[in-house]
């Protein structure tokens, strides 16, 4: 079983609970909030603030991918606001192993993000510690991108990685996921499937999370 998690960098921030609301009354497990801070990346989105005011309403699992520089520093504000799951970019730690013991401190999960160029040798002495590794499928910083198809060998060495270790690790996929090709990131291992642009730009969500669930039921 597959669990959803819709990207609000495609949603009207005019109309964020509006839109929010709609992705969780069609069932969609996780919210995928993207923090960006026009330095890890070139685009800024939003912070804590705004998960906050969401917390209120919403009941979905708070997914925060932090695209950010210094992550460490702005975790317990994440926290504060309400994330259930703080993902921070190995690229973007110094000390990622204190990172990921902070993000635990809190009793919530733990996720590293890889850049399509970083190797997942890179989580190899942590990801004992983890909840989850995301697998970036585009470069970060802008939703509507398209899938890099070469991250598909990526995904399998990690899920051969995590069975043959016999750990228990979520595998997130980010970036250019559509129900056409859900199917083969969910064979080759994914279990947390992000999509934003398929989802928030549908005329029909409901519909096309049926399709996103269908179509991934291999
Ligand atoms: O983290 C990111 C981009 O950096 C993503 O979460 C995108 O927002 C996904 O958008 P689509 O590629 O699904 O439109
Ligand atoms: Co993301």
């Amino acid at each position: 079983m597959i669990k959803l998690a819709p990207s609000i960098l495609s949603a009207d921030f005019a109309r964020l609970l509006e839109d929010v609301k709609k992705v969780e009354s069609a069932g969609c497990e996780y919210l995928h909030i993207d923090v960006m801070d026009g330095h890890f990346v070139p685009n800024i989105t939003l912070g804590p603030g705004i998960v906050k005011s969401l917390r209120k309403d919403v009941n979905m699992v708070f997914d925060a991918h932090l695209m950010i520089e210094n992550p460490n520093n702005y975790i317990k504000d994440f926290v504060d606001a309400g994330c259930d799951i703080i993902v921070v970019h190995q690229e973007a730690c110094k000390h990622l192993h204190r990172t990921i013991q902070n993000i635990k401190s809190y009793g919530i999960k733990a996720g590293v993000s890889l850049n399509p160029a970083t190797p997942i040798e890179t989580i190899k002495h942590v990801i004992q510690d983890l909840d989850m590794v995301l697998i970036m499928t585009v470069n970060p910083g802008f939703g509507g991108q398209s899938f890099i198809e070469s991250m598909i060998p990526k995904i399998k060495e990690l899920k051969e990685f995590i069975d043959k270790n016999d750990l228990t690790v979520d595998i997130q996929v980010d970036g250019g996921i559509k129900p056409d090709n859900v199917a083969e990131v969910v064979k080759a291992g994914a279990n947390v499937i992000v999509a934003g642009s398929a989802i928030f730009n549908s005329d029909d969500i409901p519909t096309t999370v049926e399709l996103f669930r269908n179509n991934s039921n291999l």
